[in-house]
């Protein structure tokens, strides 16, 4: 086995009127909301199962249950931290993550420096390998339709 490894993350949230809409630890002004049982932050999600999948330690639902009323509504800030602690823990560092949001609307481009300025420092990783894009599916679809948001993620980890 090689010293570095790879993990993948997918996630999905329903948008909804009344809900905050958080995306990389920050708030984005939206008509519409993500809805889960934590935040929802569904680019911080994938993140978190990508790095927890690299290692090989399971997933995001089995660490922080939606069942365990501890994570109502928790900040997934809090959760990332805790997922590198755990990766740290297992002997690993990020190389880089790469991920993808898919949301009709609004643009994620313009939020791009704070969220990778916001993730840098939850993760305490540097921002030239924290990679974020995005692309609308040109309105096909549940995130076409602004019904949810969608995100993937790829992470490339190394053993210290
Ligand atoms: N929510 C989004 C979606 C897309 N972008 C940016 O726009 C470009 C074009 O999107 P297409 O879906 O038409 O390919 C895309 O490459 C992103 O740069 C965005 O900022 N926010
Ligand atoms: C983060 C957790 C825990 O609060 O809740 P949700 O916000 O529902 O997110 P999801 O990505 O569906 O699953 C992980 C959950 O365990």
């Amino acid at each position: 086995m090689s010293n570095f490894r790879i993990g993948f993350g997918y996630d999905v949230h329903q948008l909804q009127p009344d809900y905050d809409f958080w995306l990389g630890g920050i708030k984005l002004e939206h008509h519409l909301g993500a809805v889960g049982h934590s935040d929802a932050d569904v680019l911080i999600h994938v993140i978190c199962d990508a790095l927890l999948g690299a290692a090989n330690i399971r997933d995001i639902g089995y660490h922080f249950s939606d069942k365990d009323p501890k994570y109502k509504g928790i900040d997934s800030k809090i959760l990332l931290k805790e997922v590198m602690r755990l990766l740290r823990e297992e002997g690993y560092e990020v190389g880089n993550i790469d991920t993808t949001v898919c949301l009709q609307e609004p643009k994620v481009n313009p939020h791009i420096p704070a969220i990778k300025a916001c993730l840098s420092e939850v993760m305490d990783v540097a921002e030239d390998d924290i990679s974020i894009k995005a692309t609308t599916t040109e309105r096909l679809g549940f995130v076409g339709r602004e019904e949810g948001v969608s995100a993937y993620c790829v992470a490339l980890i190394y053993k210290v």
